[in-house]
């Protein structure tokens, strides 16, 4: 059995982070995706709460996957041919990562809209 130090369980939780983002192309385009947002965040100095709802939306959709990829490979493992439960187990998992990818986006939309129709100046004069 490896050794289960602090950092030796750390080492393997970053593991599994890394065999995900090897792995797993939603995993690649959540990650691409949360490297935009955040620089886009940068670059607009968005307040500090709107940085706490970026970044948790990030977190959830990144765990989630995270928790997905986990699941499918349980799965996989123990039920290698087609089951209803099986089938059934993966699709939740999956609906689980869709519900948070929505909930990001609709935060991005609510953080970003100001920002970005100020930048582009489409915010009409006010009298
Ligand atoms: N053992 C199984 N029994 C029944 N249905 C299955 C089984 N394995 C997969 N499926 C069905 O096929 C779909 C795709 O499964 P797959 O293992 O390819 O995952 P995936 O959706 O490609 O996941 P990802 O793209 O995140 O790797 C599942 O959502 C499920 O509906």
């Amino acid at each position: 059995m490896p050794k289960r130090t602090f950092w030796a369980a750390f080492g393997y939780a970053a593991q599994g982070i890394v065999y995900a983002l090897r792995t797993q192309r939603n995993m690649k385009i959540h990650a691409a995706a949360a490297v935009a947002v955040i620089a886009a965040a940068a670059l607009l100095h968005v307040s500090w709460e709107r940085w706490v709802a970026l970044l948790f939306a990030i977190a959830l959709v990144m765990a989630l996957e995270l928790v997905n990829t986990a699941l499918e490979s349980v799965v996989d493992l123990a039920s290698p041919e087609l089951h209803p439960l099986a089938k059934a187990a993966k699709d939740t998992a999956a609906g689980a990562v869709l519900l948070a990818a929505v909930f990001a986006a609709i935060t991005g939309v609510i953080v970003f809209y100001h920002p970005v129709v100020g930048l582009l100046g489409w915010g009409g004069t006010h009298q």
